[in-house]
């Protein structure tokens, strides 16, 4: 009788599944995981707030680096019923979704459409005559495509669709929607459902389509916390139409913290590696050294352990942000839902961004053995660039915030700036005057003003072109890269004074040895992002190359101090090996071993001689065929 533990990790390795297989191999595997889950969360009431707890569990452990066919169900469909559905409608679901006895999904992005919500195709037409809702898929580009789990998995989904009522279009709205019968499972007249096919990753996520061909579905099915339709289809706006958005918000929040899940698992993987793998003489007749001891590996390697403790404070600031305003909207008080969008797709872009450009330094700093799928390296590289794209698309986040920056910039002299952008004021005050110093806090600062200078010009260039009869979306459009890097200057700053800021708090409680380690870890991070930005700061501050080469020393004098503390760093992530998943990871260090081990489990390695050497390659080598 297998344990549970043998359950969920053994059996054949999914590399070696067929799609089908992979997928139901996931299925059989979900539901083990997550029955232990819906007990833990039986006892939790379970609002936004300790809901995150749960998410983090579910996506910590989340057993397949190819996710999982209830992902959705918990990463989207249950955030956005808890923050769009009225009291009635969560009665009525909520308990359900919470127990597993429907699964959902969430059906936004159409074949034609992610990025540009407002053009959505889906329509969900009001009949007064029969307090129905029709839901129809008008074209081919009208289909959904890509909700997680809709393949096979999910019975009931979240649709995002225009709303009209009484001849009139009043935007996109959700839905709750049945599309298989509860028992059966097949789905529902009208509806057309079924899987995407093979990605670059996540292949256990069960991403489907679903096109509607006139479903009816009772008014009350309409997610009406916000806005509503009545019974005569008079349509109830919401008292701020972005409301609707609240749940991207929410996973975007989720996804900072994930992006920091998925790179410490690759360094785990990377730097333990780099511990045991020996390679090449630093001197003649010396023993082969441990990569680890390269420098260039170090610059691979601890810059993403500082990214990734970097990343983990400011998921927290930004989670505590969110609760802080959330519970401000839900009072009405609207004041920083904008702040609020622009913090989390700035962090969400960044951290997702670093996560994979980190993440795919590992899997190269591990050589051969870092191409193996046994070495999870590939398959988190393929889920860390998924995350660039979901919940929005990185470009267009960064264009959200640069567009929230240059209001907030038109409006710097009408009165106080809300927390995260301050800075703006201090840097710009008159009298203001700052010269570069080789220090955290001078480093801090000089992010600050390039983001300041940044935003600035992007508004005079704006200005100076709309000035010249250039229409103000041309105008945009074109300085579109400069609002990037604003965006992401922005940023950028923001992580580096998070960072020690928080940590300069937490160190306060550490030993006087953690300390050092962790404010070497700060100084890393701002070291190196300083060295890559130097363009920046040549343009917008008086840094000198004096002061470049005293940096590129201190850079390297800190990956000295750390490198006897890589291992210790990561073992503190605490992975334990059958969530790593990983031959050249594993605790125990026995690399050779385990590549072997998974070598060996190969279907090819079942017989001697594969049949094809008698069906091809002998009549092939004999002149045959
Ligand atoms: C269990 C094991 C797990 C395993 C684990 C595996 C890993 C995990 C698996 C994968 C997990 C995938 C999960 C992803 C699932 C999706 O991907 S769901 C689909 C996500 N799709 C998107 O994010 C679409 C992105 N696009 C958008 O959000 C909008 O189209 C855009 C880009 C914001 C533009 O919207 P728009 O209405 O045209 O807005 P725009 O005219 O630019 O601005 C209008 C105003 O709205 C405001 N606004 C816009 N959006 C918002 C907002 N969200 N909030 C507040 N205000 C907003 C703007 O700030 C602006 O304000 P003002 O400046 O006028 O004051
Ligand atoms: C693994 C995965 C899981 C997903 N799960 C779900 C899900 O469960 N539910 C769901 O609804 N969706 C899901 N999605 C879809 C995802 O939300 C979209 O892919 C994402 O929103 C991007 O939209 P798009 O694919 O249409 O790309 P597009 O918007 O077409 O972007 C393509 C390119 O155009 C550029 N671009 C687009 N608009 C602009 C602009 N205004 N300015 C400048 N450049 C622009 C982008 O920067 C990008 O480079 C998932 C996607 C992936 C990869």
């Amino acid at each position: 009788m297998l344990t549970k533990r043998e359950e969920l990790f053994g059996g054949t390795p999914d590399e070696y599944l067929s799609h089908k297989e992979k997928y139901e191999n996931s299925t059989r595997k979900a539901v083990i995981l997550f029955s232990l889950l819906r007990k833990i969360q039986e006892e939790n009431n379970t609002d936004l707030t300790n809901y995150r707890n749960l998410l983090s569990g579910v996506l910590g452990a989340s057993i397949s680096q190819d996710g999982s066919p209830f992902g959705l169900h918990y990463i989207m469909f249950m955030p956005v019923f808890m923050s769009q559905a009225d009291e009635e409608q969560q009665e009525r679901w909520l308990h359900r979704a919470l127990n597993c006895s429907i699964i959902g999904s969430y059906a936004q992005t159409e074949l034609g459409h992610g990025t540009f919500i407002r053009g959505l195709e889906t329509t969900a037409t009001y009949d007064p005559s029969t307090q129905e809702f029709v839901l129809h898929s008008p074209t081919l580009t009208s289909y959904k495509w890509w909700p997680g789990g809709l393949g096979n998995t999910a019975n009931y989904c979240i649709v995002i669709a225009q709303l009209y009522s009484k001849g009139e279009c009043h935007g996109i709205h959700s839905f709750i929607v049945q599309v298989r019968d509860e028992d059966t499972h097949m789905p529902l007249p009208g509806i057309k459902v079924g899987e995407i096919g093979v990605k670059m990753g996540l292949n256990a996520v069960n991403n489907g389509f679903i096109g509607f061909e006139n479903v009816r579905i009772p008014r009350t099915n309409m997610l009406m916390k916000h806005a509503k339709i009545l019974e005569d289809g008079t349509y109830v706006k919401s008292k701020n139409s972005k409301l609707i958005y609240g749940a991207m918000v929410f996973v975007r929040v989720v996804i900072v913290f994930d992006s920091v899940n998925y790179l410490a698992k690759a360094i785990t993987v990377a730097t333990r590696y780099s511990a045991v793998r020996r390679q090449s003489q630093l001197k003649e007749g010396e023993p082969e050294r441990q990569i680890l001891d390269y420098v260039t590996q170090q610059d691979k390697i601890l810059t993403a352990i500082a990214g990734c403790f970097a990343m983990k404070m400011n998921a927290r600031m930004l989670w505590d942000t969110f609760n802080v305003i959330n519970d401000q909207l839900h009072k009405g008080n609207m004041e920083r839902l904008g702040e609020l969008h622009a913090l989390a797709c700035c962090l969400k872009a960044i951290s997702t961004s670093d996560s994979s450009l980190f993440t795919a330094r590992c899997r190269v700093s591990c050589g051969g053995h870092g191409y193996m799928v046994s070495s999870t390296l590939p398959a988190t590289s393929a889920l860390t660039t998924a995350s660039c794209t979901y919940e929005g698309d990185n470009t267009v986040l960064l264009l959200q915030t640069a567009r929230f920056l240059l209001k907030t910039w038109r409006q710097i002299d009408t009165g106080p700036l809300t927390p995260t952008v301050e800075y703006l004021k201090t840097v710009s005050a008159p009298g203001f005057s700052y010269k570069w110093e080789n220090s955290i806090e001078g480093i801090i600062r000089g992010f600050q003003i390039v983001s300041m200078k940044k935003i600035s010009s992007c508004l005079n260039l704006m200005t100076a072109k709309v000035m010249s009869g250039m229409s103000q979306a041309d105008a945009w459009n074109t300085i579109s890269i400069q609002l990037v890097s604003a965006g992401e200057s922005h940023c950028r700053a923001i992580v580096i004074s998070t960072f020690h800021e928080d940590m300069s708090k937490a160190m306060r409680s550490m030993s006087a040895s953690l300390a050092e380690v962790m404010g070497q870890l700060v100084e890393l991070y701002a070291v190196y992002w300083t060295l890559e930005r130097l363009g920046d700061l040549l343009e917008y501050t008086s840094i000198s190359g004096a002061d470049v080469v005293k940096l590129r020393s201190w850079y390297e004098e800190l990956l000295r101090k750390i490198r006897p503390n890589a291992v210790g760093l990561v073992d503190a992530f605490d992975i334990i090996d059958e969530l790593l998943q990983s031959t050249l990871g594993a605790y125990d260090g026995r690399v050779y071993e385990r590549l072997m081990e998974e070598a060996l489990k190969s279907p090819l390695n079942a017989e001697p001689v594969n049949q094809s050497f008698h069906k091809y390659l002998k009549p092939f080598m004999q002149g045959k065929l």
